[in-house]
């Protein structure tokens, strides 16, 4: 299977500091592949380095071929583009997504309307509004219309996810990139976002490169594991295999934390 996203020798640097070093791994087309590691190990910088969105002052090296482009060393030009044809983002806080002063609705109606006009079809506002309320049922957004008509404020956090989860399908990408999608969320309301983008990478295709420090989360959400510590990768394989018998001292840590917050709940059951 082609690769959708490769990654190779990626390194970052801000202010003399090596923040990621030597990353290497690929994503194919249509495969669900979680980064893990503890806080501060890279897993953003990662992400955000794929998509050619790292903050002004941090350079990148290496190699990272989005689709059939390369990313490091491009113009904002030849990106912007890439964001949202290729790639699309879901982040942890749904309102870096979304524009507090506009009703979700035209959200989501800008992000069909550019993608329709991208791709040729009739900019007609009844064919528009049709795919913006089928796009808000897709992701199971109780009464569609009245959400459309809503502020961001006057929705939960876990609609406005969902809200922002419409506008990244709206863009029909080859690559869904979620950071921490569901870590801002009660437990509850994670399991139905899982669940979710679970069903909508299976259904359309897409690839999905999913971000998190919660490992139960990634045994969900992804088939195979990249394993970041301190900006290095330091193991990665098929996620039953890397859980059941990690390789790697750091990834015995992490499953071994992991596990005894299991431990600590049926303790108290
Ligand atoms: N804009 C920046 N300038 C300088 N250093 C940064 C910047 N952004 C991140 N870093 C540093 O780069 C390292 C990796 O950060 P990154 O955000 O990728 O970690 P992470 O694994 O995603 O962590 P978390 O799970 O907490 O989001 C950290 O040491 C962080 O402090």
């Amino acid at each position: 299977m082609s690769d959708i996203l490769k990654v190779e020798n990626l390194t970052i640097r801000a202010g003399g500091r090596v923040l990621v070093s030597d990353v290497s791994f690929s994503v194919a087309a249509g495969e669900r592949v979680g980064l893990i590691g503890e806080s501060g190990s890279g897993k953003s910088l990662t992400a955000l380095a794929s998509i050619g969105l790292l903050a002004d002052g941090m350079s990148a090296d290496g190699s990272v071929r989005l689709g059939d482009r390369q990313i490091v060393g491009a113009s904002d030009r030849e990106l912007v583009p890439l964001r949202g044809n290729v790639a699309a983002t879901v982040f942890q806080e749904p309102l870096t997504a979304l524009d507090p002063l506009m009703k979700i609705g035209r959200q989501v109606t800008e992000v069909v309307r550019r993608r329709r006009r991208r791709d040729g079809l009739s900019l007609d506002r009844s064919f528009i509004d049709g795919e913006v309320i089928g796009l808000l049922e897709r992701v199971l957004l109780p009464d569609p219309a009245r959400i459309a008509n809503s502020w961001p404020h006057e929705i939960s956090g876990g609609q406005r996810q969902r809200a922002a989860i419409a506008m990244a399908l709206a863009c029909r990408p080859a690559l869904l990139i979620a950071d921490e999608p569901t870590t801002a969320l009660d437990v509850t309301t994670q399991a139905e976002i899982l669940k979710l983008l679970e069903g909508l990478v299976q259904e359309s295709g897409m690839a999905l490169l999913f971000i998190s420090h919660d490992l139960p989360v990634v045994a969900m959400a992804a088939e195979r594991v990249v394993v970041l510590q301190q900006g290095r990768l330091v193991e990665q394989g098929p996620v039953g295999e890397v859980f059941r018998r990690p390789r790697h001292a750091y990834t015995q840590g992490l499953l071994a934390a992991a596990r005894s917050f299991d431990q600590a709940l049926r303790n108290a059951l």
